[in-house]
């Protein structure tokens, strides 16, 4: 079962190396560590267990902040519509995206940062992802609103980059171009 123990930190050189394509189909090893983040997640959102283990809650999570550099993602969350999503993906890429901008007005964190870092992220509005599902078999998604900041924030994970790398140092609240704000 995944702990916070397991989870690395900033200064942890995983979070800063590309991770490697996966190749399909998974091997079992692959596909048991993609469901292991999974259910993270589920148990980070569950009240009991999250205090039971000391989770702290998450809707994403991406390999390399387990220390496995490969380009898997896993994400457990609600939309703004009180829809509930739940990926766990091999080899994401981002195919295609919007000129619009969007962010979350709350900004980020991460549970890789032991800090919190103010300041609006600016990401793209909308995003067309190829991946591989768990089994393997091929997906194409189209995203917007919360999901795809999700998305965005892990397949950064995937490429070493962190929430606050975007963040505008000199006025971190700025209002991002061309942005619409996702409560
Ligand atoms: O790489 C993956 N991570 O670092 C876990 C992060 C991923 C999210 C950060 C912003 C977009 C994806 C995560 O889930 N969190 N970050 C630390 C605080 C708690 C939690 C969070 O933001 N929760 C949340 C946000 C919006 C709505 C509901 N819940
Ligand atoms: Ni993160």
């Amino acid at each position: 079962m995944i702990t916070m123990e397991d989870i690395v930190r900033e200064g942890h050189p995983a979070l800063r190396e590309p991770a490697s394509e996966v190749p399909l189909p998974p091997s079992a090893e692959d596909n048991d560590t993609l469901k292991q983040m999974l259910d993270y997640l589920q148990n980070s959102q569950d009240p009991e267990l999250a205090e039971k283990y000391g989770l702290r809650p998450g809707i994403g999570l991406a390999a390399p902040q387990i220390n496995v550099k490969k380009r898997m993602i896993a994400i457990h969350t609600m939309d703004e519509q009180g829809k509930q999503h739940t990926y766990a993906l091999y080899n994401p890429k981002i195919i295609s995206h919007s000129v619009e901008k969007s962010y979350l007005t709350s900004g980020e964190g991460c549970l890789s940062v032991d800090r919190s870092v103010p300041g609006f992220v600016p990401r793209n509005a909308r995003i067309r992802v190829k991946a591989a599902d768990i089994d393997g078999n091929p997906v194409e998604l189209r995203l917007k609103g919360l999901l795809s900041i999700v998305f965005q924030h892990e397949i950064d994970h995937l490429n070493g980059v962190m929430f606050y790398d975007h963040i505008n140092e000199e006025e971190p609240f700025a209002q991002p171009e061309q942005a619409t704000p996702v409560e």
